[in-house]
């Protein structure tokens, strides 16, 4: 289903089934004792609903921001439709809790306000994924824009105002459910049946129709599996405060967790890839991919750096421009696989003859290659001129190459007359490489840029 997430991560595959029992064995503990009273704690439901606000919010906000960029969760949309369903009705039920922000709730006089809260948000959430089941049956998540996936989460969030503010404003006329702290008869009530029902139908059809393929499958899953177990054991505890009732704010807890874990783990993977990803392209942009040398763009961006280091410090910089010599003919009798075979065979000499540290070595496009040798004067750079050509010329008695080849070299250096830029250091070595050209290939000549710019100019 998200083959970005997961590709080529399958994930713990204990994880799931480990969490799965956890809870399964946290409500095998409770269910017995699960309508033992324990001592009131309102101020501790604040903090929970607070949390589970929070975290369904975030799971929301999460999956929103996700679809919205386009990512291939677009089946999950009603998935995050659910979620922001839950985090309004967990805002409604913290009005209308008591104790919370004091002995009375703030909103809803009648004590049986949060319950039927509590009855219309876990009724509300299981048929939001059961729509999420139903999106993914009929398939009609693909081909929607991003903007529009938002859609059923702009509906879900109206859908818990309006019936959350129902609820608030008119709990008092809706059927009694809850009497003190006790709300047992919701067990035999269709608002408890109700949510029980829903509940373990999602589960099963959540499962059934993602028969937990990925990741994401086993974490909402697993989401769905607390969040069933959050209305069996209320239901079983059967008052406020009682044990069920408190494992059940602890399963909720987890539901709203469970799924967040993974969208984080989700994020995190993704910004680890494009992290990566970027790292590559800077790498792959600059440089040459069949030689692996820098190519013009790369050459050109040092060049300038070392020229006004040249510059700043009255260093010598020296260029070869260098040419193969009928490599046209190469291809033409040996083929391309073997011309490229050449090329990378002359970049190999290029590298093993300029191995100073500093020396830059580029690919300048097709057959042509530059060397850059910061700190060497003329001589120096003649030699290695000469070190390259003789280099290129033995490949082929060492074996490396299907045919003799050569290389045509041009020099220029700086400073020397006539020559304050880039360009002028690289076309002075260009017409130098022309004169040796002319003058036979397989040859290294020097640049006089005096006589290149007096040639240059108009008569
Ligand atoms: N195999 C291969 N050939 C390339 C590549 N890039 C450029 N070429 C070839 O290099 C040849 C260059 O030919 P020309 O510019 O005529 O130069 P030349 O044949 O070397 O002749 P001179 O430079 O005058 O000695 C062309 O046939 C291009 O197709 C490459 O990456 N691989």
């Amino acid at each position: 289903m998200i083959p970005d997430a997961n590709a080529g991560r399958p994930g713990n595959p204990l994880a799931f089934p480990l969490s799965a029992t956890v809870l399964t064995l946290m409500a095998l503990f409770t269910l017995p004792v699960a309508t033992v009273a324990l001592p009131a704690q309102p101020a501790l439901m604040g903090l929970f609903l607070l949390a589970v606000c929070l975290l369904n919010g975030l799971t929301a906000a999460i999956l929103c921001m996700l679809l919205l960029a386009g990512s291939p969760l677009h089946s999950l949309t009603w998935v995050a439709a659910a979620y922001a369903f839950s985090t309004v009705m967990a805002v409604m039920q913290m009005l209308a809790f008591p104790g919370i922000f004091g002995p009375a709730p703030l909103v809803g006089g009648s004590g049986q306000t949060a319950a039927w809260v509590w009855a219309v948000w876990h009724a509300g959430f299981p048929l939001l994924l059961l729509a999420h089941v139903g999106q993914r049956l009929l398939g009609r998540h693909e081909a929607q824009a991003p903007a529009t996936q938002i859609l059923p989460v702009l509906f879900s969030v109206a859908c818990a105002l309006l019936l959350g503010l129902i609820v608030l404003g008119a709990a008092e006329h809706l059927p009694v459910i809850m009497d003190g702290y006790h709300y047992g008869t919701m067990l035999r009530d269709p608002s408890g049946i109700g949510a029980v029902v829903l509940s373990v139908t999602a589960l099963c059809a959540v499962v059934g129709v993602t028969r937990l393929r990925d990741t994401f499958d086993r974490w909402l899953t697993l989401g769905q599996y607390a969040f069933t177990l959050d209305v069996v054991l209320a239901l079983a505890g059967q008052s406020r405060y009682s044990a069920g009732w408190y494992m059940s704010r602890a399963m909720s807890l987890l539901c709203a967790g469970a799924l967040l874990m993974a969208l984080l783990a989700h994020s995190f993977r993704l910004y680890r890839a494009a992290a990566q990803r970027a790292l590559q392209l800077q790498v792959e942009v600059v440089h040459d991919p069949m030689t692996g040398l820098l190519n013009r763009r790369g050459l050109l961006q040092l060049m300038q750096t070392e020229l006004e280091r040249a510059r700043r410090h009255a260093r010598p910089l020296a260029l070869l421009f260098i040419d193969m010599d009928h490599f046209k003919h190469i291809n033409d009798t040996y083929g391309h696989p073997a011309g490229d075979l050449c090329l990378k065979s002359a970049a190999l000499q290029l590298c093993a003859s300029a191995n100073r540290h500093c020396d830059v070595i580029a690919r300048y496009g097709g057959e042509e290659f530059v060397v850059l040798l910061p700190e060497c004067d003329e001589t120096g750079a003649g030699v290695v001129a000469e070190r390259i050509r003789a280099a290129v010329e033995a490949a082929y008695d060492h074996g490396t190459v299907p045919c003799r080849m050569s290389v045509s070299i041009g020099l220029s250096r700086f400073p020397a007359d006539g020559i304050t830029s880039l360009d002028e250091l690289i076309d002075a070595a260009d017409a130098a490489l022309y004169e040796a050209k002319r003058a036979g290939r397989n040859r290294v000549v020097h640049a006089r840029p005096e006589a290149a710019a007096r040639s240059l100019s108009p008569s």
